[in-house]
């Protein structure tokens, strides 16, 4: 008898049992409250007794417990990372960022413990953040030259590299939901604009007025750009209010690697101007056989170089998340001179980080900690207290 999985902490259990008499197996799935699981040792000696006196009650020939539905991936402990963009942050907005990746980490983190999908996982930490005026996401987007808000985000699971994209959104506070709508039930991966919105009102996403995304910092952040008309900055300067696009890239307990990434673009844009973040292969890519990877920064540098895909092919070629993320972060800098960020997970849940900006917001939740960081080098870390259970 193989009880697998038992010392994961997925709260997902499958219990699938071989009867001598029957030949089709009986597979229970069943939920263990968090709290249990912190008493591994006792607990999971408790479970092996329980299932032995089953074994031998039923006339079961062999027992297998394992972390939710799937044997292939059974040691695979759930994982999730995000991040709250990269650029030149000023010293105002430190605080909020740091907050708000601690709240949008936590939300995928619980739909991963739920024995959530990394799909729906990566949404739920983006939704967060697409809530939250502190990152240029959802409410809070940087402006385009207009003064509108001009949104886009994209999705991509990695069990089947199929994707979502949505670009050009106006009157949505989620665009991410869109994208993943996308991807589950549209023949196609990248919609935009009106065509983008029929969709949404399709499937039953709600409007809103476009006015209730525009945050002051944005506008004060349009109004600066107008004066110093740069639009190379990803983030504005210090007396402006900088915002940053979100990302976030998780592997659920079945070993699957999801990515999204979303965010309003950069201040001062040009109308109708789409960047990295929908285009799959610069903004985000998740592939189950290699990992996933986010990137932030400057757009038309980060699709030039299709920096997301760059990280994926180093690591196909035998590179780990770390020194993958980094090659390609700063290949890309000093090959068109802008700067950049990215977060990667292998498909084994190493981990890499990197910005050749001045800052980005970061964070994940392993091993009952939160790690997170903001400034070059910064890795901060703290005890994790689940909400639920
Ligand atoms: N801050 C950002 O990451 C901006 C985004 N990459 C864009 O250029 O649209």
């Amino acid at each position: 008898m193989i009880l697998n999985g038992m010392g994961l902490s997925c709260p997902i259990y499958n219990l699938v049992l071989k009867f001598k008499s029957i030949s089709t197996p009986l597979q229970v799935p069943f939920y263990i409250p968090r709290r249990a699981l912190t008493l591994r040792g006792n607990f999971k000696a408790l479970c092996f007794n329980f299932i032995s006196f089953i074994v031998y009650q039923a006339n079961v020939s062999d027992a297998r417990c394992f972390c939710s539905s799937e044997y292939r991936s059974s040691k695979m402990q759930p994982i999730i990372i995000v991040h709250g963009g990269a650029g030149d942050i000023p010293n105002s907005r430190l605080k909020g960022k740091i907050d708000g990746i601690k709240v949008a980490v936590t939300a995928g983190h619980e739909c991963l413990m739920r024995g959530g999908s990394a799909l729906d996982a990566v949404e739920a930490a983006v939704v967060c953040m697409e809530k939250d005026e502190n990152f240029n996401a959802g409410y809070g987007s940087v402006l385009n030259l207009r003064g509108e808000v001009a949104m886009e985000a994209s999705i991509m699971r990695g069990e089947d590299l199929n994707v979502g994209a949505v670009t050009l959104v106006t009157d949505f506070l989620h665009p991410i939901s869109i994208a993943h709508k996308v991807l589950t039930d549209s023949p196609h991966s990248l919609l935009g604009g009106e065509g983008a919105k029929l969709f949404a009102l399709q499937k039953g996403f709600k409007t809103v007025p476009p006015e209730s995304l525009i945050s002051e910092n944005a506008k004060k952040a349009l109004e600066n750009f107008l004066k110093h008309g740069d639009f190379n900055r990803t983030e504005i300067g210090p007396q402006e209010g900088g915002v940053g696009t979100v990302g976030a890239v998780a592997i659920d307990c079945n070993g699957h690697v999801a990515v999204a990434t979303s965010t309003g673009g950069m201040s001062g844009k040009a109308v109708g101007r789409i960047g990295d973040t929908p285009q799959i292969g610069s903004g985000t890519y998740a592939d189950d056989h290699i990992g996933g990877v986010s990137t932030t920064g400057h757009g038309e540098s980060i699709l030039k170089y299709c920096l997301a895909h760059s990280i994926i092919k180093l690591m196909e070629g035998g590179m780990d998340a770390k020194k993958a993320t980094t090659v390609a972060v700063n290949g890309m800098t000093k090959r068109l001179l802008h700067t950049a960020g990215a977060i990667t997970l292998s498909k084994d849940g190493d981990i890499g980080v990197h910005f050749s900006s001045r800052r980005m917001s970061w964070a994940y939740i392993k091993d009952d900690h939160i790690h997170y960081g903001i400034e070059q080098g910064e890795e901060l870390k703290e005890p994790y207290c689940p909400q639920n259970n």
